[in-house]
């Protein structure tokens, strides 16, 4: 469950009162999601209902948001499907809550796609390359807090809670990463998701004819190479669950409608098996984090880290190479 704010009908209608949206239908707390509150809301504006989410912010401060709810709007204004941030009179998008930072986006329609195949993974390649080229102007920068900074910081946070061979394994991965920092650091780059899993997508539609209708939950978003963040949806979108193997039909579709859009450099080509580790690695080290080491106020489940270390001994033990586009 996770409503960690519980917010009133009279305040959700102040908020709403605020950015002109309308009589308050509904507010329905959601319970999926681990890093914030989130409430549907449903408003009559103009005799029509209309459909939000209100998000609270449990974790990012004031300071922290405009970086992502900014990343938002620049997408949404490019014609990206992902939700707009309603604005007051005043255009400003970040809100106050019960003294929390909170903002109120566009609901998206639809649902998600737990086992894509690859019609779905096309669609979300093709609609990343445009997102990395959507946001290539966009003025603010924020580095990715879930980079190799955080890594070496939080590494031997979590070493004492795991097994010798977790231990090595997890050493050995930081140190690989290392060497491989100063070529991904040359990679290109810019706002990248950073968390594009299965179930920050929306698809709407007839079963077997679903249409991708957008993309959501920012909150990791940060600028770092384009390669890792396809890394990071090639893991999560085109992977056996059990195994965590690369089902390759999956990721060369994947990638080749990224490149329809957007096509690799030899770079990117070359290092894509060193960042399909980086990005097993990255999540193996956040869930590990958050399942040793789990916040006072959550109540929930935390993901299971052995499925990450899973996906990274495979990474290691089979690197995938994407086929090089034609010239
Ligand atoms: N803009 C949106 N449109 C439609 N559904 C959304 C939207 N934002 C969140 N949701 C729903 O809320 C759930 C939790 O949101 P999420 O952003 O994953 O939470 P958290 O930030 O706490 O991890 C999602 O799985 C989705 O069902
Ligand atoms: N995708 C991450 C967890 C991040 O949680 P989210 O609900 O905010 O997407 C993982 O699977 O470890």
């Amino acid at each position: 469950m996770a409503v960690f704010t519980d917010v009133s009908t009279q305040q959700a209608q102040a908020l709403l009162d605020t950015l002109a949206l309308g009589e308050l239908q509904a507010l329905k707390g959601i319970t999926a999601g681990i890093e914030n509150t989130n409430y549907f809301v449903t408003t009559a504006r103009d005799g029509e209902p209309h459909e939000y989410v209100l998000t609270i912010f449990e974790r990012l401060s004031f300071e922290q948001l405009p970086f992502y709810l900014e990343l938002m709007r620049h997408l949404a204004r490019k014609g990206v499907p992902v939700p707009a941030p309603q604005p007051d009179a005043q255009d400003r998008i970040l809100h106050t809550i019960a003294g929390k930072p909170a903002a109120v986006v566009d609901k998206l329609r639809g649902g998600h796609q737990l086992a894509p195949d690859q019609f779905h993974c096309e669609q979300v390649g093709a609609g990343l390359a445009r997102m990395h080229l959507a946001g290539q102007d966009f003025p603010l920068h924020q580095d990715n807090l879930r980079g190799l900074p955080w890594w070496r910081e939080t590494v031997p946070v979590v070493l004492p809670h795991l097994t010798p061979e977790q231990a090595a394994l997890l050493q050995a991965e930081l140190a690989f990463q290392e060497q491989l920092a100063p070529s991904a650091a040359a990679l290109p780059r810019g706002p990248i998701h950073a968390d594009l899993f299965r179930d920050n997508v929306m698809f709407d539609g007839l079963p077997g004819r679903e249409r991708l209708s957008g993309f959501f939950d920012f909150y990791f978003a940060g600028v770092d190479s384009f390669l890792f963040d396809l890394c990071v949806c090639l893991n999560d979108w085109c992977i056996d669950l059990d195994s965590g193997r690369l089902d390759e039909q999956r990721a060369t579709a994947f990638v080749k409608a990224y490149e329809s859009v957007r096509p690799l450099t030899g770079a990117e080509h070359r290092l894509l098996p060193g960042l399909l580790r980086a990005a097993a690695l990255r999540f193996w080290i956040s869930r590990l984090w958050d399942f040793h080491l789990p916040r006072e106020a959550s109540l929930l489940k935390p993901h299971d880290p052995t499925h990450f270390e899973r996906v990274l001994r495979e990474r290691i033990a089979k690197p995938w190479h994407a086929l090089e586009s034609l010239p």
